[in-house]
Parts: structure tokens; C-alpha cells; sequence
């Protein structure tokens, strides 16, 4: 069993507080993904669950034993790493079985796990193989197959895809997931890519200087962000976000918004084009991009508020027109004065 639960979990360097006050719970076998801008302390938080820093205040439990001071080995945990760690002197299949040496485990059982990793991870072809003879790709399978074989409980992956090509990163990441879905264990997973986020979690943390702005699934950020950072920061291209206090005062009219309405927010894709004379508001078309599957508009509201919006591929648009812009109440998000959402939860 591997559930964690972190209990006011705060790291401080010097004076300086970084990790200010994490309470969350893991389930046994869930893929949690932690997200936030740089900086924001996912590295610091996963490396505490690790045992690679020292945890300041707070309690780390994992299995419901108590972590805070346990070794790293003894922790039942794995960490994959964005540098990929292996020993360059090292084949492919040395590199994996290294950690299993060291534990002294019987060799036959060294065979049996290397082979066993070796075949899920399509290393086959290249177990002879150094380091520096393998593809940034093929170095991440051998770091993650060097966690596998360890049997741990529990996989923390530490910005595993960031030095990979974008194609290759779809390809991993479909591949990490197939890990999960095979192993059934639990992973924790850093990332500052929203998409890898979406894609891979059960559970998104969303932590933003050294705080938690939202747990849920994808679906509960996505659709119900809890307030202006959580909004902005999931979407690409990212939420239109109007200010009722000041020239968008009549939205508040047309739109139907509540009184305690200060913000509202709007999807890109949720934006529609009304006919000439209707809809909330109107703007200019500054420019607009052509991406295969749809079409991006790049608009003016005023001098001071742009404003984008997702069109079917083939809508044309001429720089300089006028468009009349409207959207469904189910698809707007009202937020208060403080930034969190209207009617939270
Ligand atoms: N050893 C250290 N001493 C002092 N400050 C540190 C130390 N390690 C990290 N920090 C600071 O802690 C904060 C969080 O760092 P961390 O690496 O956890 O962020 P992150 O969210 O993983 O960012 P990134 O996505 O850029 O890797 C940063 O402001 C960083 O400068």
C-alpha cells in the first residue's frame, strides 16, 4: 500500500520559506501530477517525498508510517529524473541492474527483473549499448527501467520528458501512462506542461509559490477552476478574462452575471461570432493564425484588451473587421473581487 499523505508539509532555506503548508492525500495507485509556473516548489516537494531534502515542519506519511526521517531507500520509492542519472561506463542492461547489485539480490532474480523491464520498455535491441550510443528517448527508457526494477511502491518522475523532442514527448508520455496502467502503482509526476498534466493525471496539483491553488481531476480544473490563477493557467491558448468593474460594466447585463460577479472568464473555444449588431461586445481583428484543425482570431476589444478566440479552420477573416462576440451562459466562469470563483466548489 502505498497512499501518501502530506500533513502541513513546509521547507524553508534560511529564512526563506519555499514549501508553505501542503496538505494533500495520494491514493494507493493514483497518477498525480503537480504543475505550476517555475519556481513555484514542485521539485522541492517531490525531492522532500523522496527523502533527497530535509522536510522542515509538517508530516510525510506514506503507507501510514511516518517518513520525515526514514533514508531514501527505505522510503519504497523511485525517482526518475529529467537528467536520465545513468552511468555512461555502464551498458543499457548494467545501468539497470546496478541498484539490484548493490541490494545483493540474488542474481538469477537480477536476470528475471532486467528482462522483465527490458521487454516492457522495448529496450531489447540495445542492451549492450552505452549511454552516449543511445537517443535522449532511449536514455529515459533505460532511467525508467532502472526505477522498475527496484519494485517500488511508489514512482516519482522529476520533469522526466523536459529534454525530448516535442514528438518524442507525445510518445513518452503515451508510454508512461501505459506504465501505469500496467504496473497499477502509485506516481507522482512534476511537470510544468499543462498538456503533460491533462493527459497523464488522475490528480492535479496545482501549486503556485510554494501553495496549493487546486486539487482535482483534469475535468474539475478545466470546467470549474477554483479561481483567476487556476483558470489562466489551464488552456492553451489561456481564458479570456474581463473586468466587470470598470469598461465591461454592461457584461454584467448582457450576460446575466451574478452580483458578486468582478471577473469573467471565457474560453478561447467558447467564444462565438454573433451576427452584426448582436452579442456581448464587439472587437477588431488584429490577426489570426491557421493551425490545421482550427483557426485562431487574434482580436482587439479596445486599445487595452486583447481578446482570442478558436474558429473553425475555415473561417476567414480579414485584419481590421469588425466581429460581434457572444458565449453561452454555461460556458462562462464569474470570479469575486479575492479571484475565487463565484458559488466555489
Ligand atoms: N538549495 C536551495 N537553496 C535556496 N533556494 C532554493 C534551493 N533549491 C530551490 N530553491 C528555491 O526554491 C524555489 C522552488 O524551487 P523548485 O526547483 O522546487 O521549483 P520548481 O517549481 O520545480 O521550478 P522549475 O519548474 O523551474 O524546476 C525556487 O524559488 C528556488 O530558487
Amino acid at each position: 500500500m502505498a497512499k501518501l499523505e502530506l500533513k502541513d508539509i513546509r521547507k524553508s532555506y534560511g529564512s526563506v520559506e519555499i514549501i508553505k503548508g501542503i496538505d494533500l492525500n495520494v491514493e494507493d495507485g493514483e497518477f498525480c501530477v503537480f504543475v505550476g509556473p517555475s519556481g513555484c516548489g514542485k521539485s522541492t516537494l517531490l525531492r522532500m517525498i523522496a527523502g533527497l531534502e530535509d522536510i522542515t515542519g509538517g508530516t510525510l506519511e506514506i503507507g501510514g508510517i511516518r517518513m520525515n526521517d526514514i533514508a531514501p531507500a527505505k522510503r519504497g520509492v523511485a525517482m526518475v529524473f529529467q537528467s536520465y542519472a545513468l552511468y555512461p561506463h555502464l551498458t543499457v542492461r548494467e545501468n539497470i541492474a546496478f541498484g539490484l547489485k548493490v541490494r545483493k539480490t540474488p542474481k538469477e532474480r537480477i536476470e528475471e527483473l532486467v528482462n522483465e523491464a527490458v521487454t516492457m520498455l522495448q529496450l531489447e535491441k540495445l542492451t549492450e549499448r552505452y549511454p552516449r550510443e543511445l537517443s535522449g528517448g532511449q536514455r529515459q527508457r533505460v532511467a525508467i527501467g532502472r526505477a522498475i526494477v527496484g519494485e517500488p511502491e511508489t514512482f516519482l518522475f522529476d520533469e522526466p520528458l523536459s529534454n525530448l523532442d516535442a514528438e518524442l514527448r507525445v510518445h513518452m508520455r503515451t508510454q508512461i501512462s501505459e506504465l501505469h496502467e500496467r504496473l497499477k502503482r502509485t506516481m507522482i509526476y512534476v511537470t510544468h506542461d499543462q498538456v503533460e498534466a491533462m493527459t497523464l493525471a488522475d490528480k492535479i496539483v496545482l501549486l503556485r509559490d510554494g501553495r496549493i491553488e487546486q486539487v482535482g481531476t483534469p475535468h474539475d480544473l478545466y470546467e470549474r477552476p477554483q479561481n483567476l490563477f487556476a483558470a489562466q493557467f489551464i488552456g492553451a491558448p489561456k481564458m479570456n478574462i474581463f473586468d466587470l468593474s470598470g469598461r465591461f460594466e454592461h457584461l454584467r447585463a448582457t450576460l446575466q452575471l451574478d452580483r458578486d460577479t468582478r471577473y469573467c472568464g471565457i474560453r478561447p473555444d467558447n467564444l462565438a461570432i454573433a451576427p452584426q449588431g448582436e452579442g456581448a461586445f464587439t472587437a477588431r481583428v488584429r490577426l489570426t493564425e491557421y493551425l490545421g484543425n482550427a483557426r485562431l482570431v487574434h482580436a482587439d476589444i479596445d486599445a487595452e484588451t486583447p481578446v482570442i478566440l478558436e474558429q473553425p479552420a475555415g473561417t476567414e477573416l480579414a485584419p481590421g473587421a469588425e466581429i460581434a462576440l457572444t458565449a453561452r451562459p454555461e460556458h462562462i466562469h464569474g470570479f469575486k473581487d479575492d479571484g475565487n470563483r463565484v458559488g466555489r466548489g
